[in-house]
């Protein structure tokens, strides 16, 4: 009897307790530790991804140059296994399966795994395509994909060119004959007038008077990489729903409530003018039937949609979700367009030789069509489009691709099944810098892509914009942006480097986006 008490008080004893918690945490360590071993699948060891994950962290890499590492740490295999902490993700090296599970196997694969789906219930941007999942993803993208046919990008197209002409005129005042400018910055508030023009209508003038730009101080903040959104990764890498548990989100309620408000006060404006206007937001309104009622009535906006056959479920737009649309616009498009316009500038300024057979191809267009370039005659410039998908390969912005298996997915010809929750990440970067697919990586040379060599390049090794369903909803958006820039700026200027220009560009770790380090100076001079 006396000898059951003792075990019993040893059984409670703090020491016997703490030992069983050790024991249990030992056990699941090695477990999680052991668990691309234990699969015969080769990997990276976990504490090597700890030390790339703390130099992430630390702000001393990109998490996009991490990610690149590990590919490379990988070589020789067509997948392989690493550990975010203790969580498995699978890194997909081989271009052929790059494909096959982003564009097959999209049912496991179908959610990006940023975060938990946007609170619903909540004062939050339930919008962001990005971070939405499943059915809710689907029919908020449904809604999204018509806004960028052709048909209406040729409506935006008129917007660009008068966002363009100020932009134009700005340089005009700045640059008398030759002058020295932060590209970076003329760029950047350029990218930001075309967003909110294209998108919601509203003439930003970051341009003309960035002093009195707060959408543009508001977007730099959408993207904050700041210790709110370190948080944010860090409880969503402890679980996914832990941020929503905790009423935790990405973006500052300051940031929510501004974009908000923004997207309710344009859609009143929009309502009640009479004054026809084509920017996505007009659409969106247009296509989902908005009733006045609606936008002067209660907060949220009433919508049944009928959602196609394998959807019926009825799904309310609310302001909150189009608000989140337009977040996600601003944190999706706007920065990734400045690095590319950037990046496109600092190599025609080392590649006068390039620069010349654009400005050579825009001509000969000009001559065939009259002065004006039109948004068919865009098409035509193929040297140009050349010369921007090797800037998206040599500078792939995004850096890289990530999903969340969503249902269970076996590896075709093995015997391997990714389970559920397992995440997958493609590196963009690795795969263009990749000697093996793109020989001389280093090397800027847009004839990569010219019709001769095109057929070279390997189907899932070049993935600027993404790929399958998820692809970037705003691709074509994007590139008819930053053709058009390039397009004008060339017609107008030739590009130098200068005393300021730096030697090589060095990655911000700071920026969500894979990007320029610091101020990119360059020397504009007017072409006679
Ligand atoms: C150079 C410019 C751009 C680049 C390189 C870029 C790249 C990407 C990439 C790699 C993805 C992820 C695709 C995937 O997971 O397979 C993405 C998604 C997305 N992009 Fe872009 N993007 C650009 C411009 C834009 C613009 C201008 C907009 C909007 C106006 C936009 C809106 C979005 C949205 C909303 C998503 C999420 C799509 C979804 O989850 O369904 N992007 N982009």
């Amino acid at each position: 009897m006396e000898s059951l008490q003792n075990l019993l008080y040893a059984a409670v004893s703090p020491v016997f307790l703490s030992l069983c918690v050790a024991a249990l945490i030992w056990i699941h360590l090695r477990d999680s530790i052991n668990y691309w071993a234990k699969r015969g699948i080769p990997h990276i060891p976990a504490h090597r991804c700890l030390v790339l994950l703390l130099a992430e962290k630390f702000g001393w890499k990109h998490d996009m140059e991490m990610y690149c590492d590990m590919y490379n740490a990988l070589e020789g295999h067509s997948y392989g296994g690493a550990f975010e902490v203790l969580k498995p993700t699978i890194i997909l090296r081989d271009p052929a399966m790059v494909n096959a599970w982003l564009v097959k196997g999209f049912s496991s694969f179908r959610d990006h795994h940023s975060g938990s789906a946007p609170d619903e219930e909540g004062e939050n941007l339930t919008g962001e395509l990005f971070a939405l999942t499943g059915d809710r993803w689907r029919q908020v993208r449904s809604k999204l994909t018509p806004l960028f046919s052709p048909a209406k990008l040729k409506l935006m197209y008129e917007t660009l060119k008068e966002c363009t002409e100020e932009l134009k005129d700005h340089l005009r005042q700045t640059v008398d004959d030759e002058a020295d400018v932060e590209i970076k910055d003329v760029v950047s508030r350029h990218a930001m007038d075309v967003i909110g023009a294209c998108a919601l209508g509203v003439k930003c003038n970051a341009v003309k008077d960035p002093e009195n730009c707060v959408i543009m101080k508001v977007a730099n903040r959408v993207l904050d990489v700041g210790w709110r959104s370190s948080v944010y990764f860090f409880l969503n890498l402890v679980h996914p729903r832990l941020p929503h548990l905790l009423g935790f989100s990405l973006r500052s309620p300051e940031v929510v409530a501004f974009m908000t408000s923004l997207t309710k006060d344009v859609m009143r404006m929009k309502k009640e003018s009479e004054q026809p206007s084509q920017h996505f937001l007009r659409m969106l309104m247009d296509s989902c039937e908005l009733q006045e009622e609606d936008i002067h009535g209660s907060k949220t906006i009433s919508l049944q949609q009928e959602l196609g056959a394998e959807q019926k479920e009825s799904f309310k737009i609310t302001e909150d979700y189009v608000a989140g649309v337009f977040a996600s616009f601003l944190s999706a498009g706007l920065e990734p367009i400045s690095i590319i316009v950037t990046c496109c500038f600092y190599e025609l300024a080392h590649h006068p030789e390039i620069q010349d057979r654009i400005f050579n191809e825009i001509q000969t267009i000009k001559e065939g069509s009259g002065s004006d370039i039109t948004f068919e005659d865009l098409k035509k410039l193929q040297y140009l489009e050349q010369v921007v998908k090797e800037t998206l390969r040599k500078y792939p912005t995004a850096g890289f691709i990530h999903r969340e298996c969503t249902e269970p997915f076996h590896i075709p010809d093995s015997s391997i099944v990714v389970e559920k929750g397992v995440r997958l990440f493609i590196s963009t970067c690795g795969l263009h810098r990749d000697p093996k697919y793109f020989p001389e990586p280093d090397k800027f040379d847009p004839d990569r892509f010219s019709k001769e060599n095109i057929h070279k390049i390997v189907p899932g090794s070049y993935l600027p914009f993404g790929e399958g369903p998820r692809v970037c909803v705003g691709k074509q958006l994007a590139l008819m942006n930053i053709k058009h820039m390039v397009m004008n700026l060339v017609s107008d200027y030739t590009l130098q480097t200068c005393e300021k220009t730096q030697n090589c560009l060095r990655t911000d770790p700071q920026k969500f986006f894979l990007g320029p380090k610091g101020e990119v100076w360059l020397r504009l001079k007017k072409r006679k």
